[in-house]
């Protein structure tokens, strides 16, 4: 019944209620319940004797056979009580049913030395379920000693084994003088149960530790580390993912789940400072030694930082697309400006902040989950994806679908205002002094300079949509989203992905590019393999922050997804950088 209930509430996501239900619907729970109950079912049924009871049948039987000492079945019952089988069986009956069945210890001698190594026999019943804790050689001592026990494995389930403890005999056969290798090809023949006889650890380290969730920002492959001190233990992950961390004893090596499955046992991890040094360490050895456990991944990351905290992006604004201030414009003037710039060689700039290498260099992100109230402003949405895959085109459905719901945010620009527009319409037309001091105090999420003219999205633009209540949606380079991550935007961030090139070429077939050429150009060969390449970086190097992948093929099937996405985003609790739920935190 609580479980029922308990799963209701969990699609509400009321505070650990999740890890209530797991818990209650953990088998190994499950099986105690049934233990207990077998247990009691047993004491209601336990025999009592019944000696007393057959005494006082047979003083009756005596009775009533002299009332009527001709009745056969009375002389016959007689018989049968006064039968020795049955008095044996009954008295046999007794003692059992008397007996105390707790295993007898036997006393403890009086005289043992303080200093004495008591020694503990653990059994434990192999099943097809690695042991799960990790053993090691004392250097100078040569002991073989448990290293670290592995959390919901079996040998934390028994609760018997603990770090530390320095391993006699397995199997009964003493440890000492081998390897750690020869221990484990013990415990790997070993059928059935295991025994281990080993003297426990003098200070068992008391656990006081409280679960943490973190966002991987790298790539781990364990099996391609050789620093881990035992790869099998190692938990794999792809950036991205959220892990939950159950142990951070070790300065070196944590132990963690995924929350895609919790039901798992631990594997470990290298703790944030290893990560980081790993990180260091490959970006400073590049391209001699590539550490293939950070995988390639890392390597774009290293080049991304390399740039001195300044990342080049392009932009140009095209007069042609003013008309449609809602749906285009700037972010497609940006790219225009970077096809244009690899053909003429020409540069534009923008900045990266001063956040952007430290973000990036932290391996794991603290989250906790978020459900948005409904009285608090909307979660701003940023679409992100490389040139030509259909962001515009999918934002301008979104908006079209619901332009109540759904906005863009109005761009600034230091252009001069033309006679057909309006200011807050196509764009607010500010002085450039005005326009530079919102980039130095950080209130653009983006901007860059084209002929002259400075041009960028504002956080305040976002803001206003946001203040009337509308959900706000905007493209973002990619290396803008650093700077949108904030306590106060709380952006979800949807990497719109191209399908494979073969589909595309049946789906653009129709479709037009715009380039600073021509308004409408046909998708050729390589723009589609620019669209494929210019997306798999994006992925390696920001697939961190993607809260929602969609692949752009079919567009009405595309513009569904989205729509979903986005009240996902308000309207269902999500994992979310702590600093942004913490009071006191404005990062
Ligand atoms: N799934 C799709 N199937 C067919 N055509 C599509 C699809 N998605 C987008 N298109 C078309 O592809 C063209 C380019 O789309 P869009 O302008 O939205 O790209 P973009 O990602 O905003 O890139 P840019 O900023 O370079 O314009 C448009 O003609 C659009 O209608």
């Amino acid at each position: 019944l609580v479980l029922q209930e308990l799963s209701l509430l969990c699609k509400r996501d009321v505070n650990g209620v999740g890890v209530l239900y797991d818990l209650l619907g953990s088998r190994w729970l499950q099986a105690l319940l049934k233990i207990y109950e077998c247990l009691q079912h047993y004491l209601g049924k336990r025999p009592v004797p019944v000696t007393l009871q057959a005494r006082a049948l047979n003083r009756e039987v005596v009775e009533l056979l002299r009332e009527a000492p001709q009745s056969g079945e009375i002389k016959e019952l007689r018989r049968l009580l006064r039968a020795p089988h049955l008095k044996a069986l009954l008295s046999a009956h007794d003692t059992v049913a008397q007996k105390d069945f707790e295993p007898t210890l036997p006393p403890l001698p009086d005289n043992i030395p303080e200093n004495e190594e008591a020694m503990r026999i653990v059994c434990l019943v192999k099943n097809n379920q690695p042991l799960g804790a990790t053993i090691k050689r004392h250097e100078i001592t040569g002991d073989i000693t448990v290293a670290r026990v592995i959390h919901g494995g079996l040998a934390d389930r028994s609760g018997l084994l603990y770090a530390g403890d320095k391993l006699v005999e397995v199997n009964g056969v003493p440890v000492e003088g081998l390897e750690p290798e020869q221990v484990i090809n013990i415990l790997a023949l070993s059928q059935g149960t295991i025994m281990f006889k080993l003297i426990p650890v003098s200070d068992r380290p008391v656990s006081n530790q409280t679960t943490v969730y973190v966002r991987a920002m790298a790539d781990y492959w364990p099996l391609q580390d050789p620093a881990i001190p035992c790869a099998d233990a190692g938990l794999p992950f792809k950036k991205g993912e959220i892990l939950q961390i159950v142990d951070q004893n070790d300065a070196l090596w944590w132990q963690a789940r995924k929350v895609s499955d919790l039901s798992a046992c631990a594997g470990l991890i290298p703790s944030n400072h290893l990560l980081k040094r790993k990180q260091r360490e490959f970006w400073w050895s590049q391209p001699f030694q590539p550490h293939l456990c950070l995988k390639s991944s890392m390597y774009e990351f290293s080049s991304l930082c390399n740039l001195n905290s300044f990342e080049i992006i392009l932009f140009v604004y095209l007069p042609a697309l003013m008309s449609l201030p809602l749906t285009a414009g700037f972010r497609r003037s940006m790219r225009l400006c970077r096809r244009k710039s690899r053909t003429n060689q020409q540069s534009c700039y923008t900045r990266c902040p001063s956040s952007c290498y430290s973000s990036l260099a932290a391996p794991y992100e603290e989250v906790v989950r978020y459900q948005r109230h409904p009285a608090d402003r909307h979660r701003l949405i940023i679409l992100v994806g490389p040139a030509g895959v259909g962001v515009n085109e999918l934002r301008r459905r979104l908006i079209a679908s619901n332009p109540r719901e759904f906005r863009s945010a109005i761009p600034h620009t230091t252009r001069v205002q033309k006679s057909y527009e309006m200011n807050g319409r196509e764009y607010h037309y500010v002085s450039k002094e005005t326009f530079e001091n919102m980039v130095y105090s950080h209130r653009m999420l983006e901007y860059g300079e084209y002929k002259g003219y400075l041009y960028g999205t504002s956080i305040d633009a976002v803001r206003t949509v946001l203040d009337e209540g509308k959900i706000c949606v905007i493209d973002l380079e990619p290396q803008g989203i650093q700077v949108a991550r904030t306590h106060e935007l709380k952006p979800y961030i949807i990497f719109i992905k191209p399908s494979s090139i073969s589909c595309m070429r049946q789906t653009r077939k129709n479709a037009r590019i715009i380039t600073d050429y021509y308004v409408n150009m046909k998708f050729k060969e390589e723009d589609l393999q620019e669209m494929e390449d210019s997306a798999k970086k994006m992925e390696a190097q920001f697939g961190q922050f993607f809260d929602q992948v969609i692949v752009n093929d079919n567009l009405q099937e595309a513009s569904a997804q989205l729509l979903s996405a986005v009240h996902h985003a308000q309207d269902e609790p999500q994992w979310v950088p702590a600093v942004w739920i913490c009071s006191d935190a404005q990062p």
